[in-house]
């Protein structure tokens, strides 16, 4: 088998093993993705990004690789915004793709990605869907949301609680009927025209520093609060500060990407990790 090439890599400190696997030959199990993402057994991460050529795998995609995702617990998203931004360096950093513009493949469908010179990406991310209101309760305090899919689900509650001060280490209660494969759930401040502050608590992973279909939500219902579907913001996130656009019917995510390291899995470890 040989040993199994990884690389680990960052957005605004939402972070990710990224595993090559050109011809999807990678038997990558829930457990082996929670082994990964651990990081006291293994590398740690909020989450996993194989790296395989869309029709290796069967999918229908305009580009030539597919971003499978994977959260930190095993279970499959249908996108992630920051992931994209890593996968879509990676790829030019990898001469996989060139600098500029190119599409990538996501279970929520293509994403088109420009890779600027200054390597920051932008994403359009599709539609921000408004789909109803419903509660979270945080260490017993309610917050109402606007629920808003952006090929994942999010309920964002815009709070003029101080953020700062909320603890999510534990799962914040939500409607299970409502949101029957579970849900994100992100916390925003409105700190003045055009820019906000969020924290979120991410389905599968837990508090996360940064999640860009988070901070895609937070704007889209920011922007319906205040009666508008169209609009740009800032978020700042705990590790750092991302530019959304939202229109109707396409949205926009710009920010950084890093890769930070490159190595080699133990291959006993690995098949171990799946037993
Ligand atoms: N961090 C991501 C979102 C990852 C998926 C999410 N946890 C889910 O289960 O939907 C982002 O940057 O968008």
């Amino acid at each position: 088998m040989g040993g199994i090439e990884f690389l680990k890599g960052h957005g605004t400190q939402n972070d990710f093993v990224l595993l090559p696997d050109a011809a999807g030959r990678l038997d990558l199990t829930a457990e082996r993705v929670a082994a990964l993402c651990d990081r006291q057994r293994g590398l740690g991460a909020d989450g996993v990004l194989r790296v395989v050529r869309a029709k290796a795998i069967g999918e229908e995609s305009a580009g030539e690789w597919f971003m499978d995702y994977r959260n930190a617990d095993g279970s499959i998203a249908e996108m992630c915004g920051n992931g994209t931004r890593v996968f879509a360096r990676y790829l030019v950093d990898a001469g996989l793709a060139e600098c500029g513009e190119f599409v990538i493949g996501t279970r929520a469908g293509d994403r088109p990605v420009v890779v600027h010179p200054d390597r920051s990406v932008t994403v359009q991310m599709g539609p921000a869907a408004i789909t109803g209101t419903s509660v979270t309760v945080v260490a017993g305090q309610p917050f109402s949301g606007v629920a808003v899919n952006v090929g994942n689900p999010h309920l964002v509650s815009v709070t003029d609680t101080d953020i700062a001060g909320l603890d999510l280490r534990d799962q914040p209660d939500f409607d299970h009927d409502f949101f029957p494969a579970g849900v994100n759930l992100e916390f925003v401040n409105v700190l003045g025209e055009g820019a906000l502050a969020m924290r979120v608590h991410e389905r599968g992973v837990g508090e996360t520093r940064a999640c860009g279909t988070g901070t895609v939500a937070a704007v889209a219902a920011s922007l319906h609060l205040a009666g508008k579907d169209t609009g740009e913001s800032t978020v700042d996130i705990p590790g750092g500060r991302v530019s959304v656009t939202v229109g109707r019917g396409e949205s926009t995510l710009t920010g950084p990407a890093e890769i930070v390291a490159r190595g080699e899995l133990d291959e006993a470890w690995w098949l171990a990790a799946g037993a």
